[in-house]
């Protein structure tokens, strides 16, 4: 190796070498301040001209693409430069003055599990982004990932995709195919290895970069439950906190099914988690479950006011209900309600009809006074808004905690957040909790984008919310839901006591 490379980088030295070359830290000698930089070389593995000019044309579309994800995110390496030499690519980088997450955990042993919390809420809108840009980084692993000096921000360094051009090769119909699966073992997962990433590959493998941070083992040190197929790992911890552990777990389930499908999702049931360690839980702190600015952007707000059509009153009802509560045996109509437009048939608005709860429960105007409440204390008169004491409470933190439950499987919690008089609504819950669980099984997660107070009282308050259902089935649906809740003082805790569409 010349010791100045593409007559203008000075080599300092080696940092590491892998399959497909060598990576320096070199200095730009074209520069005032001489910048130090990061340079990866890249070998194609094919010695073949032909090949040689497939791979120097996919090699400049992935430096391009570098090139965007460095220039549009500050927690990806910059690409300052890229160059062929010698039959060889070059990608000149950002130097990010920081330790990767592996020297981090050999230097100071296992990491707790706060400083987890904080590397996952920080990396994951990093995730969020890339796979907004159609990428998926595909080898995510505590190698790959920096903490920067600076700010403590964790940086994704290394894409598997340049890598993976290096490996063309031309397959028996002589069209150019990669011979490589790029993926570290044991920290990809199975569909990555048989050569079909989806973005959930690299939840995945972030989830056990995760587990390597709390306990020191790596995936090959963990046993697999022959019954299932999942990874065991939660008694290498002596302690956790149940809600991260329900995160880590979705998110290594070994069927991308089963796991989040979004680092958003991820992110979002990560959050709450982190407002309970380190924030006041009687704030009120809904921006911390606000949807991100790549979700935000493109989403629409909550409408301010609602006056359905009396047809769209009948969808509003059964999805309400529905959405909150859970009804088993219509779990085909909501299905079809997910998937059509507002404009439903006469057929489906009959059949809507008839599962249609009863309207002293959800027809009431929202002006009305309420009624049946849990708590038989008297309502506030509407126009006086009573300040809620210190330590109760905002009802609109009811929301993000209870589908926080719902996001972690805590039905048994989750069902006590109804009001008596919603869990014992018979056309909602046939079965009641049996129902209930059977609905919200087939739901993956749901992401809550906004929530809004509409009205704050001492006993009732009623808030407005933008919901994404992410199904099992791969459906999405979004949903503006009105929720009524009420007061219980003996659980001190907001009920959720109606929802209606909005
Ligand atoms: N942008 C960067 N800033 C600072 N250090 C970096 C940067 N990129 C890589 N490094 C350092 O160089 C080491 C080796 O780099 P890298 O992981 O890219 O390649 P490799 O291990 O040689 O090969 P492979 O690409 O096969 O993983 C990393 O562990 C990291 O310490």
């Amino acid at each position: 190796m010349p010791p100045i490379l593409n007559n203008r980088y000075q080599i300092s030295r080696t940092l590491g070498s892998g399959g497909f070359g060598e990576t320096f830290l070199a200095e730009d000698t074209h520069l005032p301040s001489q910048r130090r930089c990061v340079i990866k070389q890249l070998k194609p593995i094919a010695n073949n001209p032909q090949i040689y000019e497939i791979v120097k044309d996919r090699f400049q579309r992935e430096a391009a693409i570098l090139e965007e994800l460095g220039s549009g995110h500050n927690q990806i390496p910059s690409l300052y430069a890229y160059f062929e030499l010698d039959t060889q690519f070059y990608l000149v980088q950002e130097l990010i003055e920081g330790v990767t997450l592996t020297s981090k955990m050999q230097e100071e042993g296992i990491l707790s599990e706060s400083s987890v919390k904080e590397i996952l809420t920080n990396l994951l809108p990093v995730l969020d982004y890339i796979h907004s840009k159609g990428i998926i980084h595909r080898d995510i692993k505590p190698d790959n990932i920096m903490l920067r000096y600076s700010d403590h921000l964790p940086v994704l360094i290394d894409f598997g995709a340049v890598r993976e051009t290096m490996g063309t090769i031309v397959n028996s119909q002589g069209n150019p195919t990669s011979s490589i699966v790029i993926g570290t073992p044991g920290f990809m997962p199975s569909e990555q290895a048989a050569g079909r990433p989806v973005y959930s590959s690299d939840l995945y493998s972030l989830g056990l970069t995760a587990i390597y941070l709390l306990t020191g083992k790596t995936p090959e040190q963990l046993e697999t439950d022959s019954r299932t197929g999942e990874i065991i790992w939660r008694k290498h911890i002596s302690q956790i906190s149940p809600s991260l552990a329900m995160v880590l777990e979705k998110a290594i389930m070994s069927h991308p099914r089963d796991r989040y499908s979004t680092a958003m999702a991820m992110l979002q049931a990560l959050q709450p988690l982190a407002q309970t360690i380190t924030s006041n839980p009687s704030s009120s702190k809904t921006t911390v479950v606000s949807p991100p600015p790549v979700v935000a952007s493109s989403a629409q707000t909550i409408p301010s006011t609602s006056s359905p059509s009396n047809q769209n009153n009948t969808k509003t009802i059964i999805l309400g209900s529905f959405i909150v509560g859970g009804l088993i045996s219509a779990s085909v109509v909501f299905g079809m309600i997910m998937t059509r437009s507002p404009e439903s048939s006469s057929e489906n608005t009959a059949t809507q009809q008839a599962l249609l709860p009863s309207p002293s429960v959800t027809t009431q105007p929202i002006e009305s006074p309420i009624e049946n409440t849990v708590n038989p204390s008297p309502s506030p008169s509407p126009s006086i808004t009573p300040q809620p004491p210190e330590n109760k409470p905002s009802p609109k933190q009811a929301i993000p905690d209870y589908y926080s439950l719902i996001n972690n499987a805590q039905y048994e919690t989750s069902w006590k957040h109804l009001s008596p008089q919603f869990r014992n609504n018979s056309q909602l819950h046939p079965n009641g909790y049996i129902s209930y669980v059977d609905w919200w099984q087939r739901v993956n997660f749901v992401e809550i984008q906004e929530v809004r107070m509409v009205e704050e009282g001492a006993e009732v308050a009623r808030v407005e919310t933008r919901l994404k259902y992410l199904m099992k089935s791969g459906r999405e649906a979004s949903h503006y839901l009105r929720f009524r809740l009420v007061w219980d003082a003996e659980t001190n805790n907001w009920l959720i006591d109606d929802a209606k569409s909005l």
